[in-house]
């Protein structure tokens, strides 16, 4: 029997497995109509475990922000197990291991990008070769999937690692294929966070070896160059990578006598995190705006026309333009709205029992912020929330607004950590992009369809663009 301190359930849970098997493969609608029936909060059960799910931006704002000490907790999840590192790093952490390696990493990030411009030398630099491979696709129809994500990966790696790789080199290509199975194969493998005894049976129907093989194989590659870069430390001023600046933090606070929870481990697992993090999630974003630009030309000539009027054609965009192009972060901005890319966000967890719009949590409840009932939210975006319309962004004056219902990243103690990074990355990609090139259909009559796969990502469904020079 339901039971009333609960929020009510939008279908009869089956017994041990619960709603398990009841969820849909795109939960996207599927939670909007739950919405419809049950209001903004309701409960699923998979498996033994309760999982909460929260919908609008004023239930989730409460939750996140409001009550941020009861709601900020992570579950354990089976990617994060499989990495034999569990409950180390940022993103599955908890108490106060998470909060010493989430201040210390975000310290060294925001030092990289404040102090010295690390952040947006390393992307700029990173930004000449992708325009440079970009080019070298002479306008043949192209999937430009892969050597987005070894792009965007690239920054990550020139920050926790100070080396970049060639677009051509196999075995970081095989890696980043790697990475995007653990995206990929999240749909999968969710069953086994229920039901973990699935990881037991013959064969690998749920993807779990085929994930616990990636993970270990991104985990050993990271390994050996922090193994490598321990041999050498450097401590001088200018450190610009976040392993040496992570080692260099650790010793200051064990030579004051300060307990810590700063160690090899933890940095490892920091590193992974970033890596698997920031890749994905900023390279997709990249893929979605020129599929939009694909299916709105007038859009992408606009962008065009606005950085020849601001910026000219003698000098590639820089961070130091972000603020004068309007009409581009507008697009941008647009693009995280509606693709809402991390629909679902990452899985909170109560750290303790609390109240919220009446009902009672347990300790341990799984919360689910679904940031897509905020971003396509009509009330706020209007009848035409779901059409692709930058000039929402843009208030009468044609300045920027930045509506607090803007959530891609979520909101809270655990939002995201590289939100400035992915925001610097995506301006000066884009903005180069359209500055230097025209991006067109394979043919003609052959716009690819907004069409999309979902898993912890939603990605567009592959496509192939023909990059044209402008010049
Ligand atoms: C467009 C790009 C990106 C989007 C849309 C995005 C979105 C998100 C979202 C929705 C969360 C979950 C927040 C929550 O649990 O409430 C998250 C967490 C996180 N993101 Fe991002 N992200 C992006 C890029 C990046 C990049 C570039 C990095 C790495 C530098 C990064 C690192 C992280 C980390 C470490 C967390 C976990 C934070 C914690 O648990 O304390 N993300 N991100």
């Amino acid at each position: 029997r339901p039971d009333p301190r609960l929020p009510p359930s939008p279908v009869r849970p089956l017994p041990v497995v619960g709603h398990l098997f009841s969820m849909a493969r795109d939960t996207r609608p599927q939670f909007r109509e739950w919405r419809k029936q049950c209001g903004d909060i309701y409960s699923l059960y998979m498996g033994q475990y309760l999982v909460v799910v929260l919908n609008g931006y004023d239930l989730i704002k409460e939750a996140l922000v409001k009550k941020a000490d009861a709601f900020s907790g992570r579950p354990q999840f089976f990617v994060d197990t499989a990495t034999t590192l569990g409950g180390k790093g940022v993103i599955f952490s908890n108490g106060t291991l998470w909060k010493e390696q989430r201040s210390v990493s975000l310290s060294i990030l925001r030092a990289f990008g404040m102090g010295k411009n690390i952040l947006a030398e390393k992307i700029q630099e990173e930004v000449g070769c992708y325009m440079d491979a970009l080019a070298d696709l002479k306008g043949k129809p192209t999937d430009i999937r892969i050597i987005t994500n070894i792009s965007t990966s690239n920054i990550i790696c020139s920050l926790l690692l100070g080396q970049r790789f060639d677009y051509d080199d196999t075995k970081f290509q095989d890696l980043i294929h790697k990475l995007g199975t653990l995206v990929e194969e999240q749909e999968m493998v969710s069953a086994i966070n229920f039901l973990p005894w699935l990881e037991k049976l013959p064969g690998d129907f749920f993807k779990a070896k085929k994930i616990s093989r990636s993970c270990i194989a991104i985990i050993d590659m990271l390994n050996s160059v922090l193994k490598e870069k321990k041999r050498n430390v450097n401590d001088s001023n200018d450190v610009c990578n976040l392993i040496d600046a992570y080692l260099i933090e650790r010793n200051k606070k064990i030579q004051a006598g300060l307990s810590t929870t700063l160690d090899d481990q933890n940095l490892l697992k920091i590193m992974f995190d970033l890596f698997g993090a920031g890749t994905e999630t900023t390279s997709t974003t990249i893929y979605w705006c020129l599929l939009y630009m694909l299916n709105y030309p007038e859009v992408q000539e606009k962008v065009s026309d606005e950085i020849k009027y601001k910026v000219g054609t003698d000098r590639v965009p820089t961070i130091q333009d972000k603020t004068q192009l309007n009409y581009l972060n507008a697009v941008i901005m647009e693009t995280q709205r509606l693709a809402s890319i991390v629909p679902l966000s990452l899985t909170h967890m109560c750290s303790e029992e609390v109240t919220l719009k009446d009902y009672t949590l347990p300790k341990g409840t799984w919360i689910i912020p679904n940031l897509d009932s905020v971003l396509h939210e009509k009330a706020t975006w209007g009848e035409d929330a779901m059409s692709f319309r930058p000039e929402r962004f843009i208030d009468n004056d044609g300045k920027l607004k930045n509506p607090e219902q803007f959530i891609p990243f979520s909101i809270g103690r655990r939002a995201c950590l590289g939100e400035s990074l992915a925001k610097m990355e995506l301006f000066l990609f884009l903005s180069n992009m359209f500055q230097r090139f025209q991006f067109l259909p394979p043919n003609p009559y052959g716009v690819p369809p907004l069409a999309y796969k979902t898993s912890a990502v939603v990605i567009p469904q592959a496509y192939a663009v023909r990059v044209v020079d402008r010049k």
